[in-house]
């Protein structure tokens, strides 16, 4: 009944004047079981034998130096990659060999891109809107207002009419975390949302994502190289290394493992040096 489209939604009949044709204040959180993941581009074993659950609603980040496959296994989980073996779970659902099963109750997902990816042509209503409108989710009265809660959620009260291209950095990400929250997604992803922004943006951004989880239900999946970003707003966090998944604790576990690869991470990390 319900076919996912990646970064949208597909639903039934409308209702009434208000109503949408999805029930979007149907929002649960996921669970995610990442099981026995592997990816290859050429020669290069990028995702090796990966294992993960992230718990329904939890806010969990994946930590690890550049280039250790933290994006790669992101996009997976949202199938903008298919692993060379390996199933991802979300509620106990394969993702890649999915069984036609009209009773698997679907979910909504969306991604919040580093680049934001916002569309600088559009006003920033307007790419708030973007999915509703082309999915035809709603009706126009009620997506306009489903853009100025969205708006106001994360700050942005009254800049519905302002170009996307007058907006500093960390407004253009509330713009694109706005974006993703229209639709109310039941998992929302960021890939490095801190990349670009400056540290007092950051904290305000942190600040956002936390706040936003006092109302939402959802599962919030965060890849980022920022460890302090991840040790403020996670409940768990996974540390990745070389393609493998090294370590998954609580940030006070984290902040304490024995791992050495963990504990250079984070030193390098508090001096400012990227580690590797
Ligand atoms: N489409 C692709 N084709 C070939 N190689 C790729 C592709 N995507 C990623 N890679 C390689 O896979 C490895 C992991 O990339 P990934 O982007 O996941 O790293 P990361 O941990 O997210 O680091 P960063 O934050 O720097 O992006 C890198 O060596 C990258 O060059």
């Amino acid at each position: 009944m319900f076919e996912k489209i990646k970064h949208g939604l597909t639903g039934s009949i409308f209702d009434n004047e208000m109503e949408c044709n999805v029930n979007l204040n149907d929002t649960r959180g996921v669970d995610i079981r990442i099981d026995k993941l592997n990816k290859y581009f050429g020669e290069k074993h990028v995702l090796q034998d990966i294992d993960l659950e992230i718990k329904a609603g939890e806010t969990f980040s994946i930590i690890g130096p550049s280039g250790t496959g933290k994006s790669v296994l992101l996009k997976h989980v949202v199938k903008l990659e298919t692993p060379d073996s390996g199933e991802i779970y979300i509620d106990g659902n394969p993702i890649f060999n999915r069984i036609k099963n009209n009773s698997i109750r679907d979910y909504r997902y969306s991604m919040v891109f580093q680049s934001s990816a916002l569309f600088n042509s559009l006003t920033v209503g307007e790419n708030v809107g973007l999915w509703l409108r082309e999915k035809r989710i709603c009706k126009e009265v009620r997506i306009r207002q489903i853009i100025t809660e969205k708006l106001e959620k994360v700050g942005l009260q009254d800049t519905e009419n302002l170009r996307t291209s007058e907006l500093s950095g960390g407004m253009k990400k509330r713009v694109a975390i706005a974006r993703s929250l229209a639709m109310n997604p039941d998992l929302i992803l960021y890939d490095e949302p801190t990349a670009e922004l400056d540290p007092v943006t950051t904290d305000e951004l942190a600040n956002t994502i936390l706040k936003l989880k006092e109302t939402t239900k959802n599962t919030t999946v965060i890849v980022t190289h920022d460890l302090n970003f991840a040790l403020y707003i996670s409940d768990r966090i996974a540390m990745m290394h070389g393609g493998k998944i090294i370590e998954v604790g609580s940030p006070a576990q984290i902040k304490k493992s024995e791992n050495p690869i963990v504990k250079g991470f984070i030193y390098t990390t508090t001096k400012g040096i990227r580690g590797d």
